[in-house]
């Protein structure tokens, strides 16, 4: 008897199960946001709300599949619903409408397109022999000849997820003393192109492949930058970087293993002039690497594509110290990024 109360006891101090629950029903609720995309969801209510069984009609799609995809995206804050009409809400407008400039939408395509990389048995692979899954298992950052379709759509993804974050960064910094930032695997040049907006001061040159250079130039084109921003086709483990006063690296230290960072910290600090600085844009681990969540899921996605993980802003800090790097700070940036940036003495 006295066994039976104090487990009824320790029963009711227990946990509850919501947190298992979330990782099952992650798996499921998740993808349904990307399915909304990819059925046209957003587009369809551009115009105004819509009821069920109009979304239904119109995304020839039953009635069952349709509930489940609306609600999911509904309780996620993609969607509201008012008197069995759902419209899109701010998010959904601002980030998954292709008309509007912070469009979004190529970057959750590309995780469609390779959606074999976030399989359980893709990651367990990744797991247990610590190589990257994506296109094969070759890698991200393969040949250019036998990629180049794979790079664009690369690209454009790289570009949708960053043209956001980068008009925000560029605001918590004063880069008035800077002349030349060299945006070291810039990819599409999104940064570049928030960086020159802010500071008139500025001119940039993205440094990367030359086939995403070639793309870079086209978005660079868009916004109409061509004179302030230009390309540099190059290899950053290889070629010498061309002058600048600024060197700029954003989601690219977490596709590198810590020595790989080290080596770019070195060369930057020894490229750039006294009074240089280097600034690192990304999604960081707190100090004990406890979270945030989106820091170690961030680092699990760099298992499926790359050799990299996520880093701490104390351990991106020791690297730019060990460097020669001064006066290092962190700030945080847009949404789940940080940046954390130093000067050359
Ligand atoms: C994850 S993307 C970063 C995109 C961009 N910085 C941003 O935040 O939007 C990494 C970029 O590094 C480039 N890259 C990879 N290896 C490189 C190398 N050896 N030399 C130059 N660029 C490289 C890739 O082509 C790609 O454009």
């Amino acid at each position: 008897m006295a066994n039976e109360v104090s487990t009824e006891a320790q029963q009711s101090q227990a946990p509850d199960d919501r947190k298992l629950w979330d990782v099952v029903l992650g798996i499921y609720g998740y993808p349904a946001l990307l399915l909304a995309h990819k059925l046209g969801v957003f587009p369809l209510l551009e115009d105004g709300e819509l009821s069920l069984s109009v979304i239904c009609e119109r995304l020839n799609i039953k009635a069952r599949p349709a509930e489940s995809i609306l609600s999911a995206a509904t309780a996620l804050g993609f969607l509201s619903i008012k008197e069995g009409r759902y419209s899109l809400t701010a998010v959904a407008e601002h980030y998954l409408l292709k008309k509007n400039p912070s469009y979004f939408g190529y970057m959750w395509d590309l995780m469609i397109e390779n959606d074999q990389v976030h399989s359980f048995k893709s990651l367990e692979r990744a797991v247990r022999t610590d190589e990257p899954q994506v296109y094969g298992g070759t890698g991200v950052y393969r040949p250019e000849e036998v990629q180049a379709e794979l790079v664009r759509r690369f690209t454009r993804s790289m570009y949708s997820m960053s043209i956001k974050s980068a008009f925000h960064w560029p605001e918590v910094l004063d880069l008035s003393a800077h002349r030349i930032m060299l945006d070291i695997g810039g990819s599409s040049g999104a940064h570049s192109i928030g960086a020159v907006s802010k500071w008139s001061n500025l001119q940039a040159i993205v440094f990367d492949f030359p086939l995403v250079c070639e793309i870079a130039n086209d978005f660079i084109a868009q916004h109409g930058m061509q004179d302030r921003i230009r390309t540099y086709e190059g290899d950053m483990w290889r070629d010498e970087m061309p002058p600048a006063d600024l060197h700029f690296y954003s989601t690219v230290y977490n596709d590198w293993p810590p020595e790989k960072c080290s080596f770019l910290t070195a060369k930057s600090f020894n490229a750039l002039p006294s009074k240089g600085r280097i600034i690192i844009h990304g999604m960081l681990y707190n100090e004990d690497k406890s979270g945030p969540f989106a820091a170690a899921a961030f680092s699990m996605l760099m298992m499926g594509w790359t050799e990299g993980k996520s880093y701490s802003s104390t351990e991106l800090s020791a690297m730019l110290g060990d460097a020669g790097f001064c006066d290092i700070e962190v700030r945080p940036a847009f949404g789940y990024y940080s940046i954390v940036t130093a000067l050359k003495p």
